[in-house]
């Protein structure tokens, strides 16, 4: 991690204010052992896994109803590792398994998967850690239904339901209709569910080497406690990396930076940008704090939106996303028989045009003044994923401890979805 133009919001690490607030933070994560920070739920998880391996082998598509961090963790790990165009393209098709996200009230999406897909083969699976979200809840309603018209012997084999382990409608429907379940574990919220079976499920269906992501989010967390560990032995030892990253993040926002550009010039990563705009929206934007996180891919939006943000109002902060290690595919690189013009191209590979792009977004946004952190990943892979999942998700929670506000709730979210039941209930018969 490398900081740019952002000197004048240092956080010295020897300030005696500083310590404080750190040394607390530290404290209160390790006393409130929430199951994010502590992964404790992982190794039965793994083996209720293993489990369930040959159930879900009998399935070719899974459909899931889910919204929020019920859906954009798995859509995020789908497109990074098992995208659906990449089988389009490849003819000798390992396209066994389909993951189909049913995120949005889109009655043509819903009806052309009913439609379309292979009843006996697809798996419905329903995934709400409240088990009471109008979206949600209304699409299980419509795919029962059709499922019990359907297949009317044997349709509760194709549901299984990822819900609280004991409360709410979706726990009782799945005691009644003894669907196969598991659990979101208690006081682990959606946007930080993609470590549990909320993810998890959708990985191991598509064939996504899941153990891996889970050791990154492990390897974070662990090297994350030692840095810790090491700072409150000797606060003159190097602050920890994620603390340095919340401070910036924290004294951007206290120096009127209102939003956060979270720039990714990792393409297979794409999907990350719109669990982070959740992640960071619903634990941050509360009590009149918070930055607006604005997201985009490189080199897409350079041609889009980059104008604004090298010369609107000075008002954003940065996180720049690169992967050190663009894989270079040999059918990708242009060769020497070039007009003069573009003789400069000669033997170069498409992944060297990205970083060069990259290279030049991030000199530009420094050479404008704009704070930036850059972050350069030796890898991409299922680990590296699991790894800055957990370390984006730890430094939301740092960063709200500095704010003093609860990064857990989303209280303001609840008054639309009471109007919209309101209006429901009046025009019901
Ligand atoms: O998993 P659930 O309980 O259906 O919630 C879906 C999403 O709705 C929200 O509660 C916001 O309304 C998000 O925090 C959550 O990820």
């Amino acid at each position: 991690m490398k900081f740019y133009n952002s000197e004048k919001f240092a956080y010295p690490c020897e300030d005696p204010l500083a310590i404080h607030a750190i040394t607390e933070c530290i404290e209160k994560l390790q006393e409130e052992k929430l199951p994010f920070v502590t992964l404790d739920f992982i190794p039965q998880l793994l083996a209720e896994l293993e489990n369930l391996t040959e159930y879900f082998a009998r399935f070719d598509h899974l459909l899931l109803l889910g919204i929020g961090g019920s859906a954009l963790g798995p859509h995020a790990l789908q497109q990074a590792f098992s995208p659906q165009d990449k089988y389009v393209l490849t003819p000798d098709a390992q396209m066994k398994k389909h993951l189909w996200v049913i995120d949005n009230v889109n009655a043509g999406h819903l009806a052309d998967c009913l439609k379309n897909l292979p009843l006996e083969k697809t798996l419905v699976l329903t995934v709400s850690k409240s088990g009471s979200t109008l979206e949600t809840i209304s699409q299980y309603f419509i795919c029962k239904q059709y499922f019990q018209k359907m297949l009317p012997a044997t349709w509760q084999n194709n549901f299984f339901i990822i819900t609280d382990e004991e409360k709410g409608f979706l726990r009782r429907e799945t005691t009644d209709n003894n669907y196969k379940s598991l659990p979101v574990p208690a006081l682990l919220g959606g946007r930080f569910s993609i470590f549990c079976a909320v993810g998890l499920v959708p990985a191991l269906f598509l064939g996504i080497d899941y153990k891996r992501f889970i050791q990154g989010a492990m390897e974070a967390k662990n090297e994350f406690f030692a840095e810790c560990a090491s700072y409150q032995e000797n606060c003159q030892n190097p602050l920890p990396r994620l603390f340095e990253l919340a401070n910036f993040a924290y004294s951007t926002m206290a120096n009127g930076y209102s939003e956060l550009i979270f720039f990714n010039y990792i393409p297979k990563w794409s999907s990350l940008n719109n669990w982070f705009r959740q992640l960071w929206s619903e634990s941050l934007g509360k009590n009149g704090q918070g930055s607006t996180p604005v997201t985009a891919l490189g080199t897409v939006d350079q041609h889009s939106i980059l104008q604004l943000f090298l010369d609107s109002k000075p008002n954003k902060a940065v996180l720049f996303l690169t992967a050190s290690a663009m894989e270079k595919n040999a059918l990708c690189t242009i060769s020497k028989n070039l007009p003069e013009e573009w003789k400069w191209l000669a033997e170069k590979n498409i992944s060297e045009i990205l970083d060069a792009e990259a290279n030049g977004t991030k000199q530009s946004m420094i050479n404008h003044h704009i704070p930036l952190c850059s972050m350069v990943f030796p890898k991409t892979d299922e680990q590296a994923f699991g790894k800055i999942m957990w370390e984006l998700c730890m430094t939301t929670i740092l960063t709200a401890h500095f704010l003093g506000i609860n990064p857990y709730d989303q209280p303001a979210v609840e008054e639309s979805k009471k109007i919209a039941k309101a209006t429901l209930s009046q025009n019901s018969n």
